[in-house]
């Protein structure tokens, strides 16, 4: 299969610091490929390295096969979306899309087309005529978009483009984005922080730290399978707790569980997203905690419940009458259960 991104061993320093550290990459044809990470983790510096803007040290990159560290960034085909959007604030959202194809001396009678196909992928017809400072951060940030996708870039790379606006707006312009992505079929890499904007809108995702790629698999692979302590909990609710090994079965100070699968390793960690617990009339045949609830919040489609036992986190119904001080059974589902090799 040919990928349409490859990078091996990417290095980047700033003086002591190891932005990154040893990165390989393989990105599919067509793909959105999240980098996520906490801040200062390298993913913006990767992102760079890709686009041309940043240098790296004993490093190959491939774009289609082809080696293009030696490529100036403005020669490359790829294009960024930058969470400060970017735009000339003097021309208008128009002339701000068709910048690109203007700055190539393509004949405006090519031009109009290509920018009215833009707009209309982007939902933003209405606003060809206004200048940027007359849209919201949403709209501005598709016309970022259109701009960047005009010249049909081999990738359109997006450096962390939804940050800058409110909750709603950026759950809108997210599903936005994936709509464009499955339309467009093109390579789109984000960079982002936000755990929930990467498992809604990625085929795949990278989670970062300190410049290493710790995990890379589909939202689901992450969220379900984490292969590290950072990844379960960086990744939505985990709850974790030490055990050991003692046969077939791992040991707590909570009690008895069995997982699924049994690791070779004799001492380590158990993972279990709040979903993977269920509240049980009585007690299970296996994997039963027996725990006081010491907090309840109300979240319209379920509640969270956190569990005396080990401040565990769970869910339940939104209409189950469950109350704090409740003594409660609970079952943690065989198959939720990951085992972590500290
Ligand atoms: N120009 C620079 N000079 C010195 N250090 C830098 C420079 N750019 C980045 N760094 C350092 O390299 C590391 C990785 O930075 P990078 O910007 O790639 O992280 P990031 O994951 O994108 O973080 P953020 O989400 O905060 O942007 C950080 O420790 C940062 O301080």
């Amino acid at each position: 299969m040919e990928y349409c991104l490859e990078a091996f061993a990417l290095h980047k320093n700033y003086g002591e610091v190891k932005a990154l550290n040893n990165v390989d990459l393989r990105i599919n044809q067509g793909e959105l490929f999240t980098l996520l990470g906490p801040s200062g983790c390298g993913k913006t510096t990767l992102l760079r390295i890709i686009a041309g803007l940043e240098t790296a040290s004993d490093a190959n990159l491939f774009l289609n096969g082809n080696p293009i560290l030696d490529i100036p960034a403005n020669k490359r085909p790829v294009n960024t979306v930058f969470q400060s959007y970017a735009l000339f604030p003097h021309l208008k959202n128009y002339d701000n899309i068709a910048f690109g194809l203007r700055s190539q001396k393509i004949p405006e009678t090519q031009i109009a087309p290509r920018v009215t196909k833009m707009l209309e992928m982007l939902e933003l017809e209405k606003f060809a005529d206004r200048y940027p400072d007359q849209l919201s951060g949403g709209q501005r940030q598709r016309v970022s978009m259109a701009r960047a996708l005009i010249c049909e870039p081999e990738i359109l790379l997006l450096d962390e483009p939804m940050s800058a606006l409110d909750a709603k707006l950026r759950v809108q312009l997210q599903e936005q984005l994936r709509r464009l992505q499955l339309k467009l079929k093109k390579t789109f890499i984000l960079v982002t922080h936000d755990q929930e904007e990467a498992l809604t809108v990625s085929d795949r995702i990278a989670v970062m730290k300190d410049g290493h790629i710790l995990q890379c698999g589909t939202p689901s692979q992450i969220y379900n399978h984490p292969n590290c302590r950072f990844v379960a909990e960086f990744i939505g609710t985990a709850n974790i707790f030490d055990v050991e090994r003692q046969g077939n079965v791992f040991q707590s100070d909570f009690g008895d569980f069995v997982p699924n699968t049994m690791p070779e390793w004799e001492q380590g960690s158990l993972v279990i997203r709040p979903e993977g617990i269920r509240l049980r009339a009585e007690k299970p045949a296996q994997n039963g905690i027996r725990s006081r609830v010491i907090e309840k919040y109300y979240r319209g489609t379920y509640q969270n419940i956190t569990l005396e036992t080990g401040k565990m986190r769970m869910r339940t119904a939104p209409h189950r009458k469950i109350e704090i001080g409740d003594e409660i059974w609970v079952e943690l589902l065989q198959e939720a259960l990951v085992t972590i090799d500290d």
